[in-house]
């Protein structure tokens, strides 16, 4: 499918028919994409990897930096032997072909190179380049508080965003607007002039630098980032193990564990955060509801300055995904009367498992306790 013709630049969709015409039945869609008036990035060359995305003037954390339409988009895993697609090499060929005029010269020119210099490529080189030039997109619609129907699992090729280079410590947070069928991509830090604009192809917080070179194997060789080229990584690896245990899925077990004791919880909440900016992590999901829980504990120990400023940031940063609600209304839920915080919190550690299996189906409701799903 292509989107309307008031859509520019233009979209070619390969997608389930169904897909289609979910997309499509969108109210008064796609919306306009919006962009800053004063750019803030230029395409150029990088010491070590290829073309990257660098920053022109200085970027202050939840400032756009783009957003941008694809201008393909193609099912997650697509071969050609793949049972489950309708669409066939040829299809996906001449697909590319047509996206391509969308492209700039140079870029054109670049692809076609890449698919061993012949004018028209083939669709097997082409798959190879796409996917080593794609965002990952699961393609979901917003359904409501807390939810957001996956319709698909897709891979998109951007003339801009796709020169985007991968970093452990990514600056900025990508996430998918469908009402403008548009990737938004903001700072998640200061980003300076001249600095490389970073996002991040895998998860970055839970997984060892070995780990994630494994994933990353599918598109390099070997990270060149600033992570994962510093001699010595130990701190950082054991750094962000220790974040990783404040992710939505484990924090419960430090809050049970600290509860009857804000300060020392505090203390603890802050140093969590405060590995969170040694490493450059700003861009992960938990990173607003610990900002919010610090901010909550503030004060609950009566320093209003701290709390008004840390939930003034985990504000900003819960805006950034505003479609996963589930950190936000966990804390909520926990702090929200403020009498029987503790009983709570007891209450979410000791339902364990199915307690994050709830928040990870999205499934979680601050009345969740009197639910017929919970026991
Ligand atoms: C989405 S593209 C990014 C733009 C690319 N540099 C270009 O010149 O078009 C992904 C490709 O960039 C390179 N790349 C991105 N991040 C990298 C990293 N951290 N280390 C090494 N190579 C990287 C790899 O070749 C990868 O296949």
């Amino acid at each position: 499918m292509r989107l309307p013709a008031k859509a520019k630049p233009n979209a070619i969709v390969i997608a389930e028919p169904m897909i289609s015409q979910i997309i499509s039945a969108q109210p008064n869609f796609p919306l306009v994409v919006a962009n800053p008036v004063e750019p803030t990035y230029e395409i150029r060359a990088t010491k070590n990897m290829g073309l990257g995305m660098f920053a022109t003037r200085a970027l202050e954390p939840g400032d756009l930096v783009l957003s941008e339409r694809p201008v393909l988009v193609y099912p997650n895993g697509f071969r050609s032997s793949n049972p489950g697609l309708s669409t066939s090499m040829e299809e996906f060929e001449a697909a590319f072909v047509v996206a391509m005029d969308e492209m700039r010269a140079e870029d054109r020119i670049a692809y076609r190179k890449l698919a061993k210099g012949v004018d028209v490529p083939h669709a097997g080189d082409l798959v190879r380049i796409a996917t080593a030039n794609c965002f990952r997109l699961p393609l979901s619609l917003p359904g409501g508080p807390n939810k957001r129907w996956t319709i698909g699992d897709y891979r998109a090729v951007y003339l801009d965003i796709s020169r985007i280079n991968h970093s452990c410590s990514p600056n900025t947070v990508a996430d998918f607007d469908f009402p403008s069928f548009s990737m938004v991509v903001r700072a998640a830090r200061e980003i300076k002039p001249e600095e490389e604009i970073s996002t991040t192809y895998v998860g970055t917080l839970d997984r060892s630098k070995a780990q994630r070179r494994q994933l990353l194997a599918f598109c390099m060789d070997a990270c060149g980032c600033s992570v994962c080229t510093n001699p010595v990584s130990d701190a950082s690896e054991s750094r962000r193990m220790a974040i990783a245990s404040y992710a939505p899925w484990t924090i419960v077990n430090h809050l049970a564990a600290s509860i009857e004791a804000p300060n020392k919880l505090l203390v603890d909440l802050e140093q969590c955060l405060q590995n969170v900016e040694d490493e450059g992590l700003q861009s992960i999901v938990c990173y607003p509801m610990l900002l919010d829980l610090c901010g909550r504990l503030a004060g609950i120990v009566g320093n209003q300055t701290l709390a008004d400023d840390l939930r003034g940031k985990a504000e900003m940063f819960y805006q950034m995904r505003a479609w996963y609600t589930v950190p936000k209304n966990f804390v909520e839920w926990v702090f929200e009367p403020l009498e029987g915080i503790p009983e709570r919190v007891r209450w979410a550690a000791s339902h364990g498992p199915q307690f994050q299996q709830m928040q990870m189906l999205n499934r979680w409701s601050p009345n969740i306790q009197d639910s017929s799903d919970v026991d």
